[in-house]
C-alpha cells in the first residue's frame, strides 16, 4: 500500500461537463484509426471509464464494446494493480485497432498494467495528472498533480450557505 501525496485542490466535474469533454475526447480520435481511420472496439477500464467510454463508442459509431477491470484504489489510497476481469482477448488480440477509455490517469499504474495486456491498442483518457500523462497517448484536461478529481458519480447536488448571513 502506497499513502498518495495530500490533495490539498479538488476539481469538480459535473455529468454535463463530463459529456462535453468525453465529446471532445471522441472529437480527437476520430479518423485516427488504423483501418480508413475507423477503429474496431472500445475497451472501458471499470469503472470510471465506463461512462466515457460509452460516449466515445456513441460519437464514433463503434458498436464492439468491452471492458478490462483493474483494482487498485481504496479510496485516496492505493495498492498494486491487479487485473481482475481481462476483455474477451479472441476479439481484441493484442489491442491494434482498439480505443482504450479511462476517465483519468494519475501515477500512470493502472495504465501501465493495462498496456501490458493490449500492447497495441490506443490508450485514451479524458482527465491527466502530469506523473501519468506518458502513459497516455490521447487525453483532453491536465490536473495539477495535488488535485483530487470528483465525478458526477460521486457527488450529489446539496444546500450551500450564502456568503453572507441573514440571522
Ligand atoms: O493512474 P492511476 O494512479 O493508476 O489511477 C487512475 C485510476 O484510478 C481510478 O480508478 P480506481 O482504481 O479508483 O477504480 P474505479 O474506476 O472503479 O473507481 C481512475 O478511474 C483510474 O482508473
Ligand atoms: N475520483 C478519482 N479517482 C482517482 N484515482 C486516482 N486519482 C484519482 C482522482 O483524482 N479522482
Ligand atoms: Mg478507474
Amino acid at each position: 500500500m502506497t499513502d498518495r501525496l495530500p490533495h490539498e485542490k479538488g476539481f469538480h466535474v459535473s455529468w454535463d461537463q463530463l459529456h462535453r469533454d468525453a465529446r471532445a475526447l471522441a472529437w480527437r480520435l476520430q479518423g485516427q484509426g488504423p483501418d480508413e481511420g475507423a477503429w474496431r472496439a472500445v475497451v472501458a477500464i471499470t469503472r470510471g471509464g465506463m461512462a466515457p467510454a460509452m460516449i466515445v463508442a456513441r460519437e464514433l459509431d463503434i458498436r464492439v464494446v468491452d471492458t478490462i477491470s483493474v483494482k487498485s484504489y481504496n479510496h485516496q489510497t492505493q495498492a498494486a494493480p491487479k487485473i481482475i476481469k481481462s476483455p474477451d482477448m479472441d476479439v481484441i488480440g493484442d489491442g491494434t485497432g482498439v480505443l482504450v477509455i479511462d476517465d483519468l490517469v494519475d501515477t500512470g499504474k493502472t495504465i501501465e498494467a493495462v498496456r501490458r495486456h493490449m500492447p497495441k491498442a490506443q490508450i485514451a483518457t479524458v482527465y491527466a495528472k502530469p506523473m501519468g500523462r506518458p502513459q497516455v497517448d490521447t487525453f483532453i484536461t491536465e490536473v495539477s498533480q495535488d488535485t483530487w478529481i470528483f465525478f458526477p458519480w460521486d457527488m450529489a447536488l446539496q444546500y450551500v450557505k450564502p456568503y453572507r448571513g441573514t440571522d
